[in-house]
C-alpha cells in the first residue's frame, strides 16, 4: 500500500483558499501513484476560528464533494484529514473516508476533544471508534489528540488493523511528544502508523509542528517530514506486519483479566 501523506501549510478561516491547496497538494502527489491520500485535521480552517459553528462545514457537504472528487479524478482512496462539521448547532470534528470510486466507506467523529484549548467547549466528541477497509485492508482512524489514549489505538489493534490513520495538528512545541506516541503506538500495537500534521503557522499564532511520518509495526520509521510544506510518500509492505507479530506474540501474552479495574 502506497500512502501519500499531504503535510499541508493551512491559512485559518479560509476554506477557499484551503481546499484550492488541496487541489494542488492531491495532483501533485498523484504524480506517485499513491493507493491512498491522508490529510490534516481541520484542513479547511486551521485549528480553528471562532466561532467555529459560523465557519463549520453544513453536514461536511462541501467536503464530502471536495474529497469524492479528488478521489473519483485519480481513482484513489482518501483519509479526509477532519472537518468542522456542523449537524444543527453543534459541531463535530469529523473525517470522512473515500475509496477509489469516491463512495464514502465510513465517518468518524474525533472522540478526545483537546481540552488544554478548550475544544470540548467548541465542539461535540464522537462516541465511537471506528474501522475501514482500504483495498482489503482493515485500517482505523485517529485524530490528534486521540492518540494520547493508548486504550483507544489498542483497541483499534484488537480489531485486528493493520494500518492507524492520524490526522493532527500538534503544534511544534510538542514536538516530542509527537513523535514519541506515534511511534510508541505503533511498535505497542504492532500497526503502521501513518501521521499527517500540519505545518507553518495558520494564523491562531501558534506554529504546527510539521513532522508527518509514516512509522513500520517495528516503530521504524519509513520517511519523516521536516517542518514546512510537504508531500510524504511512503511504501507500507504490509506482510511485515504478520512477521512481527509472529517474532514477539505481544496479543497472545496479553493478560486482559488484570487490566480490569481491581476490586476494592
Ligand atoms: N488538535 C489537537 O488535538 C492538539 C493535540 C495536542 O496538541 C496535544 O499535545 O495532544
Amino acid at each position: 500500500m502506497k500512502v501519500a501523506v499531504l503535510q499541508m501549510q493551512v491559512t485559518l478561516g479560509a476554506p477557499e483558499k484551503n481546499t484550492a491547496a488541496l487541489y494542488r497538494l492531491a495532483a501533485q502527489a498523484m504524480k506517485a501513484r499513491p493507493d491512498v491520500l491522508l490529510l490534516p485535521e481541520l484542513w479547511r480552517l486551521g485549528f480553528y476560528p471562532k466561532p467555529v459553528l459560523s465557519y463549520a462545514d453544513a453536514d461536511g457537504q462541501e467536503t464530502r464533494q471536495a474529497l469524492a472528487a479528488i478521489a473519483q479524478k485519480y481513482q484513489v482512496n482518501v483519509v479526509g484529514g477532519t472537518v468542522a462539521n456542523a449537524i444543527g448547532d453543534k459541531v463535530f470534528n469529523s473525517s470522512y473516508i473515500f475509496d477509489r470510486n469516491g463512495h464514502m466507506l465510513a465517518t468518524y467523529h474525533k472522540t478526545h476533544l483537546f481540552s488544554p484549548s478548550r475544544e470540548h467547549e467548541d465542539f461535540t466528541a464522537g462516541d465511537n471508534l471506528v474501522t475501514f477497509t482500504l483495498d482489503g485492508v482493515k485500517c482505523g482512524i485517529l485524530v490528534c489528540y486521540d492518540i494520547r489514549f493508548p486504550e483507544a489505538a489498542r483497541k483499534l489493534a484488537l480489531e485486528d488493523t493493520q494500518v492507524l490513520f492520524l490526522p493532527a495538528a500538534w503544534p511544534l512545541k510538542r514536538l516530542i511528544h509527537w513523535q514519541t506516541l506515534i511511534r510508541a503506538r505503533a511498535i505497542e500495537n504492532q500497526v503502521f502508523v501513518v501521521a499527517c500534521n500540519e505545518a507553518g503557522i495558520d494564523g491562531s499564532e501558534e506554529q504546527l509542528a510539521g513532522h508527518s511520518a509514516i512509522i513500520d509495526p517495528w516503530g521504524e520509521i519509513l520517511a519523516e517530514a521536516g517542518e514546512n510544506e510537504e508531500i510524504l510518500q511512503g511504501n507500507l509492505r504490509l506482510p511485515i506486519q504478520a512477521q512481527i507479530k509472529e517474532t514477539m506474540d505481544i496479543f497472545g501474552d496479553r493478560r486482559p483479566e488484570l487490566y480490569k479495574k481491581t476490586p476494592n
